[in-house]
């Protein structure tokens, strides 16, 4: 199984990428505050072309506010499973927002089932319109949950972007770069919940199943229980420990795209195997619905000639959604 998921990620490249078994972690301070972007962009380059994953710590989110948002998100699954599915994501056309029920979304799909049930929301910003636009379905009475996950969202937003300034700066590009194609990016704030995997002893049922994720850029929350777990060179599972005051971040598919496979979307999983709930909150940035993702000049060359041809963004989010997506799958009645 490590050498089919191996074969998938990185095929010809994997030789001359480093083998990791922790996930590094990277101080943003300086490059937050200017000090010393450059050698923020280098342990950057060094993280996403070998693990495709690291942690970011002094990144300017207050853990308080942090907690708060686990707070709410604990209490919105605690609600009974009715008023779960009366936000159901089938209700949300196009948007894709709502909630997902236990083996209602399956992210490796045809090998495992998702254990997780999940919560999304994304911007409100009136303009946007198209697929994965459109209203979010909040919980009635609970505004303090809408404040706190909408106002974390609008924080992740602002922290990705200067995320992607420093990655952009790991390219040797102008820290602006990717910003041509984020003018109106698809964003996803999610909100997980791993029921303990132990009472369920089928070898299909997972946390959530090995994946790539989708996107540009991938900013994680986690509680302290653990069970997020980040393929390396070698095809061997290393686990994203949980960092009190860190935030783990990965690269998706779409930059593994635009850099030629010179930064990794690296494969991942959780299993909860604790016997405690985890909760997670992952946030997804991508680019514009409509930008075109191809490799970069500046990332081909004679040794790395061009392994993607021309996508949309939307076009290649959307085919992996329908892909995983129970409800997404019926045919029409
Ligand atoms: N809008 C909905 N329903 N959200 C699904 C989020 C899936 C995120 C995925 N892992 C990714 O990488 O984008
Ligand atoms: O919950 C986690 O730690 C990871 C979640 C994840 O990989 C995803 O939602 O794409
Ligand atoms: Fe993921």
């Amino acid at each position: 199984m490590s050498k089919d998921l191996i074969a998938r990620l990185d095929d010809k490249l994997r030789d001359t990428r480093e083998n990791f078994d922790s996930i590094p972690v990277i101080d943003v301070a300086p490059l937050l505050d200017g000090s010393d972007k450059q050698g923020v962009a280098k342990q950057i380059r060094w993280a996403l072309s070998n693990a495709g994953f690291m942690y970011v710590k002094n990144h300017g989110i207050a853990q308080g506010f942090v907690d708060d948002v686990f707070d709410v998100t604990r209490r919105f699954f605690a609600l009974p499973m009715d008023q779960k599915m009366a936000l159901h994501v089938s209700k949300s056309d196009v948007a894709l927002r709502g909630y997902i029920e236990p083996f209602g979304e399956n992210t490796d799909p045809g090998k495992t089932r998702d254990l997780k049930e999940c919560f999304d929301i994304g911007s409100e910003r009136a303009a946007l319109e198209g697929p994965f636009f459109g209203p979010n379905q909040w919980p009635a009475g609970f505004p303090q949950f809408q404040e706190l996950v909408y106002g974390y969202h609008e924080k992740m937003v602002a922290l990705s972007k200067q995320l992607l300034r420093g990655i952009a700066l790991s390219l040797d590009l102008p820290e602006t770069h990717f910003e041509g194609i984020m003018k109106d990016p698809i964003s996803i704030q999610r909100l997980l919940h791993y029921p303990p995997q132990n009472g369920h002893a089928d070898k299909d049922i997972i946390g959530i199943g090995a994946h790539t994720d989708y996107g540009n850029l991938t900013i994680l929350a986690q509680d302290d229980v653990g069970g997020l777990q980040v393929m390396n060179r070698e095809g061997n599972w290393v686990d994203g420990t949980p960092i009190r005051g860190a935030f783990v971040i990965n690269i998706g598919d779409l930059i593994q795209k635009l850099t030629n496979d010179i930064y990794l979307a690296n494969m991942h999983r959780v299993i909860n195997t604790s016997g405690r709930e985890r909760y997670s909150i992952p946030f997804f940035i991508d680019a514009d619905f409509d930008a075109v993702i191809a490799p970069l000049p500046s990332c081909v060359s004679n040794s790395n000639p061009q392994r993607y041809q021309p996508v949309t963004c939307g076009a290649h989010k959307f085919g992996r959604f329908v892909a995983s997506y129970a409800h997404l799958q019926k045919p029409a009645a």
